[in-house]
């Protein structure tokens, strides 16, 4: 998957996709990341980017003219269509079922605003979606860019290696993942579920969805509310209640 962001921080965007996951999927073609800066697209000689809101009120936008002509150049450098995402407060909520529509595409193009945002002439026109991570303010779409680029590229096939396969996500089944411990077993901070040590794969298998089940009852409802649970599952929710309520 090629992505080109769109920021007038583009070292911020390189240093995040050039470590971890993400930066292996960088070094195996699984994923490439370019960014470009809208300043290197003004026109006037101050390279100026930005312009005050009509109507008056507080801060800046971020110009038409830069923004438009810096999406046609990052389209113009591959021959895939590009899906154009703008990343904002007002946008669609992100959700591990949109990242994965989107990891399969062959082509990002993700607009980072700056300042109070960009003209909506430029949303209407260039943007197919807006997207927001959480429902906060940032100073500016890069880190929900890094975050859609980070949680896009660990699903390119090969990003990730057995172990770590993205499969054991449980938000990719939409549960919340299960406890986890490593060694020592025995510690002052406690010791481990039985289970673990037992050598039972299937009771394993089977506490660890169990985990997920009560976590996600307890901690996010919502998410358990909005999924069908087979009957097995259901049974084993009911086990967790009773004993957690127990
Ligand atoms: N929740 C998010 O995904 C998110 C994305 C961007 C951002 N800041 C840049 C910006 C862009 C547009 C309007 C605006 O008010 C601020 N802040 C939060």
């Amino acid at each position: 998957m090629r992505v080109d962001v769109i920021t007038l921080f583009p070292e911020f965007v390189d240093g995040c996709a050039r470590v971890g996951v993400v930066g292996r999927a960088q070094e195996r073609g699984l994923i490439s990341v370019t960014s470009w800066n809208p300043r290197e697209f003004a026109t006037d000689n101050y390279h100026t980017v930005d312009g005050r809101p009509y109507g008056g009120g507080p801060g800046m936008l971020m110009l038409i003219g830069p923004l438009r002509d810096t999406i046609a150049a990052a389209k113009a450098a591959a021959e895939a269509p590009a899906k154009v995402i703008y990343l904002s407060p007002q946008g669609a909520r992100l959700t591990q079922r949109k990242v994965q529509e989107l990891s399969v595409l062959p082509r990002l193009v993700l607009l980072c605003g700056r300042y109070e945002g960009v003209d909506e002439r430029l949303l209407d026109h260039e943007v197919d979606e807006e997207l927001s991570i959480g429902d906060y303010v940032l100073s500016g779409g890069e880190l929900a860019a890094a975050v859609l680029i980070d949680a896009i590229g660990r699903l390119q096939e090969g990003a990730l290696n057995d172990a770590q396969s993205a499969a054991q996500d449980s938000f990719s089944e939409g549960l919340l993942d299960c406890p986890h411990y490593t060694r020592p077993e025995q510690h002052e901070l406690g010791t481990l579920p039985a289970v673990l040590i037992s050598g039972d794969h299937a009771a394993i298998k089977r506490w660890r969805l169990k985990q997920s089940l009560g976590r996600t009852w307890l901690r996010r409802p919502d998410l358990l509310a909005r999924m069908q649970l087979d009957k097995s599952a259901r049974a084993l929710l009911e086990e967790f209640r009773l004993e957690y309520f127990a």
